[in-house]
């Protein structure tokens, strides 16, 4: 995408969900959160349930989210009010478990957030259905939802789907050889890489859906203090520059509350400036620029052509439909 071409928004990098959709009405919307229950994904359920949407919070243990549900409540009461929000079994690295879950959706579904995901497991571990953990439970899963959910995003007319990448894609192409690490050594952060890669690649192979009226957008939220870094141990957190030496969190210019994590979410999720937008990747509530290995170096931010390229997102397509099936 060109500097000229590329989608801007009043937003600084560190606004808040509230802020990128304040004024937003999505009354008679319904939304789906994968992964809602915790992180940055109780901030995306909570900005969406307050401009009205009627939220679904998609979790592997829908009694542990109750209580997250009824906090979400309380808070939007106190307030002007807000939509339902209510929770559904879900586990992605399970396609019986997705299966079901799309199968059981009934009418349009206006707003899918991928947001569920795992990071860094220390060992390799494999899903029933053979599939490396962390590209099962972040993308195939989600590939096999937005898939099942296809006819209910459609009836919408007007749907979008927001898939939560990471920076970490920059460094990792998606090896089509062996995505499953069944030949070359197990390395948790180029399996997460590579998850988060082919999630920006699900953006570009839904463009297929335009005609649907489906617009499909990836992004990275910046780095939030969340129960994801909880495979990660101090001395890697250390050497990464996210801790200091008595394991206080780092405040650089990356690092983002929740709801400040969330809002790039939000944003593509419901904000009449990307209306029509697809197939791109943001950062920082902004449309982020293509960056090569060289300028990765310096750069932090950015999004790596690997993740945009359309032939690679369509056989990726091909791949995950062949998969999931
Ligand atoms: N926190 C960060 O700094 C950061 C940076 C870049 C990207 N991200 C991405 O943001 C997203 C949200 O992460 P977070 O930081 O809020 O972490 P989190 O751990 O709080 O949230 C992740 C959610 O995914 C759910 N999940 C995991 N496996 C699942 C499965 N098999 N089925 C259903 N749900 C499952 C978890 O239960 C949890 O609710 C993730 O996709 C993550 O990769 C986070």
């Amino acid at each position: 995408m060109s500097d000229q071409n590329r989608v801007t928004t009043p937003f600084h990098s560190h606004a808040t969900t509230h802020e990128v959709i304040d004024g937003v009405d999505l009354t008679g919307r319904r939304a789906l959160v994968t992964g809602g229950g915790s992180g940055i994904g109780v901030e995306t359920v909570r900005a969406l349930a307050a401009a009205g949407a009627d939220v679904t919070i998609a979790t592997r243990n829908p009694a542990a989210a109750e209580s997250v549900v009824r906090d979400l409540a309380r808070d939007l009461a106190r307030g002007p009010g807000g939509g339902p929000v209510r929770t559904a079994a879900l586990d992605l690295s399970d396609l019986e478990s997705v299966r079901a879950f799309a199968a059981s959706w009934r009418g349009p579904l206006d707003i899918l957030v991928a947001n569920a995901g795992v990071m860094a497991l220390p060992e390799r571990q494999v899903t029933a259905d053979g599939w490396e953990m962390q590209l099962a439970t972040n993308y195939l899963g989600h590939f096999a939802l937005t898939s099942g959910l296809h006819g209910n995003l459609k009836e919408s007319g007007s749907a979008r789907l927001v898939v939560v990448s990471s920076g970490a894609h920059r460094d990792v192409p998606f090896d089509f050889e062996d995505p499953h690490f069944e030949r070359r050594a197990y390395d948790r952060w180029a399996a997460y890489g590579q998850s988060k890669t082919a999630d920006v690649l699900l953006c570009v192979g839904a463009r297929i859906w335009a005609g649907d009226g489906i617009t499909a957008n990836a992004l990275n939220p910046g780095w939030i203090s969340t129960n994801l870094q909880r495979h990660v141990d101090q001395d890697t957190m250390r050497a990464m520059g996210a801790i200091d030496a008595d394991g206080e969190i780092i405040k650089t210019p990356y690092y983002k509350t929740p709801a400040q994590g969330a809002a790039t979410s939000v944003l593509l999720a419901a904000s009449p400036l990307v209306k029509g937008v697809t197939g791109r990747y943001f950062e920082d509530n902004q449309e982020a620029p293509v960056v090569t290995g060289a300028e990765d170096e310096q750069i932090v931010g950015g999004v790596a052509a690997h993740a945009l390229d359309t032939e690679a997102a369509d056989r990726l397509w091909e791949y995950a439909s062949a998969v999931v099936r």
